[in-house]
């Protein structure tokens, strides 16, 4: 007899091993198990995370055993049925159809993400699920991303580089691929939160000026870390000469940066997102980038993920655009997984999981 643990582990290699086909063995193992909760993991996620659920013996799991692509809807739905817990990533919607295919089963939820726009979150309540997500871990990441993605923008680096390798590069010249920095700037942050602050941390070496913020409300404790000061939109818009996006995308903050918040800019700043491309209306920033009405704009996030080759944000050399990319290096990567494990497990267990959403 197989002990509950040692059976476990052959089951869990079975259903990470997709391909393998399932014989006599792997039918007795599965009798045993049971009793053990299922859960559907959506992603390859990074190994820590899968080591957790794997060593943990508490828990059978299925994955969709790919990063490359996203498990198509139909499957997802398919796979559900019947799980005790989903360990999703950012590209799932979780909504009433898949919550009712899950059926009441369903007692947890956790997404390795620190947004959760992707969620349903009154379908979850509604149905009693619990929710963790992966705040924290990914904010030094994210934070040193944005301050990149400034950089490269306000100096134009992929311009230049461009130019150098298809030789425009000419002679010295006084003016060329010139651009706007930090030093004597005001920098505006859009929704004051940790990674707010930590971007703000990071760009006061360069010797900024002044850092503002806006928010449903001020935000004291955070803002006295940065010395920011409570501005309204309007003014967060008129005086940014660098405007970072980084609030989480919500009906209150949707297209939040439209035409009216672009009108009110200065002509030579740049606008930063590295929260959630539906922040921003993209139609009225082609127009603020393409008249000058800004200098520039810098977005790792769009809509939709990914944006089409011939967006025709892609045609604007004062725009850069990376590819949801913030929180990616190793170390984030597998935090974030290693906390939507745990927070996993702990729920499931029924005790608070380490990161877990009030719904
Ligand atoms: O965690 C998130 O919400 C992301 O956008 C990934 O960086």
């Amino acid at each position: 007899m197989l002990s509950s643990r040692m059976a476990l582990r052959r089951l869990q290699r079975i259903a990470v091993a997709p391909l393998s086909f399932p014989g006599a063995a792997t039918t007795k193992v599965l009798r045993e198990m049971s009793s053990v909760p299922r859960v559907y993991v959506t992603r390859q996620i990074p190994p820590e995370g899968l080591k957790i659920l794997r060593d943990s013996g508490q828990v059978q799991f299925e994955l969709w055993d790919s990063d490359d692509v996203p498990v198509p809807r139909k499957e997802l739905l398919q796979k559900v049925k019947g799980v005790d817990g989903l360990l999703c990533v950012l590209t799932e919607k979780i909504d009433a159809e898949l919550l009712d295919a899950a059926g009441p089963n369903l007692k947890v939820l956790s997404t390795m993400s620190v947004g959760f726009d992707h969620l349903s979150l009154e379908e979850l309540k509604k149905r009693g699920i619990r929710v963790g997500y992966t705040p924290e871990v990914l904010t030094d990441a994210v934070a040193e991303l944005t301050v990149a993605l400034l950089l490269a923008t306000s100096r134009r680096l992929i311009e230049a580089t461009h130019e150098a390798k298809t030789g425009g590069w000419g002679t010295w010249r006084t003016l060329w691929l010139c651009g706007y920095e930090l030093a004597n700037s005001t920098v505006g942050i859009l929704g004051l939160g940790r990674i707010g602050v930590a971007i703000a941390e990071r760009l006061a070496p360069f010797k900024v000026k002044k850092f503002i913020y806006t928010d449903v409300a001020p935000r004291p404790e955070l803002a006295k870390a940065i010395n920011a000061e409570y501005v309204s939109l309007d003014e967060l818009a008129k005086q940014s000469d660098f405007l970072s996006v980084c609030c989480a995308l919500t009906p209150e903050t949707k297209e939040v940066c439209n035409k009216d918040l672009f009108k009110k800019m200065k002509n030579t700043s740049i606008f930063i997102n590295t929260s959630r491309g539906g922040v921003v209306n993209q139609e009225d920033l082609y127009e603020a980038l393409s008249t000058g009405q800004i200098a520039g704009a810098g977005l790792d996030v769009t809509v939709p993920e990914p944006l089409p080759t011939n967006h025709p944000l892609f045609t604007l050399k004062n725009c850069v655009i990376l590819p949801h990319v913030a929180s990616a290096s190793y170390s984030t990567r597998n935090a974030m997984s290693a906390l939507a494990a745990n927070n996993l497990l702990l729920g499931l267990r029924g005790q608070p999981m380490i990161k877990e959403l009030k719904l």
